[in-house]
């Protein structure tokens, strides 16, 4: 196994390599591939024993220039100022590709969450919330659930800014739930998005969606509404995985049973349906017409893509593959369909809530979900498109492309360069 990549410098190198097919000068690039601030905090808690606990938190701000920052909150043992980091930039870009108006940002808190009653969890995020309020507001910079947050965590930061503010303004905040402001279809939106480009590469490779096998690596939000609406266009999900494990069926699973197993056991493992149960290496290089990882990063580094024997990765994650991995599965013709676009409908449709928010206007789930196929058809014509005239090597190359451009492009206008 070789080491772990340093996200932040995967991100640098997408950005790198994107520049090598456009006129934009270096500094220019320089200025693109750092966060604008980043900040660092420790957050005091009382937990319920009367013990004071400190947790180390981020929020890193990476580029405005397109509107507010805009990003997730992620909680995990994991969190770090590189991963902060590149998280934030990813998010200037993606927000960039699906061309929605918004800059980049990205949060989280150092700590295992399933170690912390819920008292404790709302402590430590009112905590954050206080932290974060002269950073974050409607037009500055807008949070949003990721890895281990959703809508509770969200709906607690919405109140401790709004009661420290003296005001009601829940578009300082997506994902809430429907009853605090949030946006129908927001919960299913990076599932969709994923469902949705792996449709249309299918299309645009000539590949039969019907029947094909597909692999999902993680079953959280992101995965397991990916699972759901990959199978309902009619494909064949033979394995799954979380954190715990990967599950396999020849003949496919039902996600809507496995995710029920899940809820009542805590894991995909153990699943009645199961032939066979192996590692999550396993799973990400099983021989499948589609793979989805859809968990963290660095899942597929160079010496893992070696064994990858899928023909199209559509990434649900962030970051999954290393730019080892982007490099060894160029050369083997496998597609890979990067983040930037594939999970984009997440911050779509939080683009969709802050909207409706803002007219104090509620869309139906229909309208939601209308607009978000729109917005990501139209993201991936314009990839493809740009994919071909570049010749840029691998569509992630291509998405930074477009993504860097519209950035360059907002800079320029505004009359910011010398
Ligand atoms: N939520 C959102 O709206 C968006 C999320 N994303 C990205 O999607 C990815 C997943 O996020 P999300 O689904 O929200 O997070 P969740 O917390 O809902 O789910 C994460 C899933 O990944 C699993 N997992 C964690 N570590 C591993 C591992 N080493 N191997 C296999 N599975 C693992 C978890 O397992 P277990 O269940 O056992 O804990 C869980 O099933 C992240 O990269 C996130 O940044 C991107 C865009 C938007
Ligand atoms: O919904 C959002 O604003 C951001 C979601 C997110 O964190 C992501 O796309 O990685």
């Amino acid at each position: 196994m070789s080491e772990q990549a340093n996200p932040f410098e995967s991100l640098q190198e997408q950005i790198d390599d994107a520049s090598e097919y456009m006129s934009v000068s270096d500094d220019v690039i320089e200025r693109l591939k750092h966060p604008e601030r980043v900040l660092e905090t420790n957050l005091s808690v009382e937990m319920d024993d009367g013990d004071v606990e400190v947790f180390k938190a981020f929020r890193s701000e990476f580029n405005g220039d397109r509107g507010p920052y805009k990003g997730g909150i992620r909680y995990h043992p994991g969190v770090n100022r590189d991963e902060v980091k590149a998280l934030s930039g990813w998010m200037v870009y993606k927000c960039a590709v699906v061309d929605i108006p918004y800059g980049g940002g990205k949060g989280g808190i150092v700590i295992e969450p399933d170690d912390y009653s819920e008292g404790e969890l709302e402590r430590i995020t009112r905590s954050f919330a206080k932290e974060l309020r002269p950073f974050i507001g409607v037009d500055k910079d807008i949070p949003a659930p990721d890895v281990n947050t959703g809508q509770r965590e969200m709906n607690w930061i919405k109140d401790t800014y709004e009661t420290l503010e003296n005001t009601t303004e829940p578009g300082v905040i997506t994902g809430k739930s429907p009853d605090s402001g949030g946006s129908a279809g927001r919960v299913e939106a990076t599932g969709r998005s994923t469902m949705l480009t792996a449709r249309e590469a299918f299309d645009y490779l000539d590949r039969d969606m019907e029947g094909a096998s597909v692999a999902v690596q993680g079953y959280g939000n992101a995965g397991w509404i990916a699972a759901k609406l990959i199978h309902e266009l009619g494909a064949n999900v033979v394995a799954v995985s979380d954190s715990s494990g990967a599950v396999y069926n020849e003949d496919g699973f039902d996600p809507v049973d496995v995710k029920s197993h899940k809820n009542e056991t805590g894991s995909v493992t153990g699943y009645h349906g199961a032939d066979e149960e192996f590692s999550n290496d396993d799973l990400l290089t099983l021989d499948v017409d589609l793979l989805v990882p859809a968990a963290l990063e660095n899942a597929i580094d160079g010496d893992l893509a070696e064994d990858v024997r899928a023909d199209v990765v559509v990434e649900a994650a962030n970051g999954p593959l290393t730019p080892e991995a982007d490099d060894v599965l160029r050369d083997t013709d496998t597609y890979v369909f990067p983040d930037i676009l594939a999970n984009a409908g997440g911050v779509t449709v939080s683009y969709f809530e802050w909207v409706q928010n803002r007219q104090r206007f509620s869309w139906t789930e229909e309208r939601v979900n209308e607009e978000l196929e729109r917005i990501i058809t139209d993201a991936f014509d314009n990839l493809v498109e740009t994919y071909e005239e570049t010749g840029a090597p691998n569509m992630r190359t291509a998405a930074y492309v477009v993504a860097i451009q519209r950035v360059v492009d907002a800079y320029d206008e505004s009359g910011n360069w010398p």
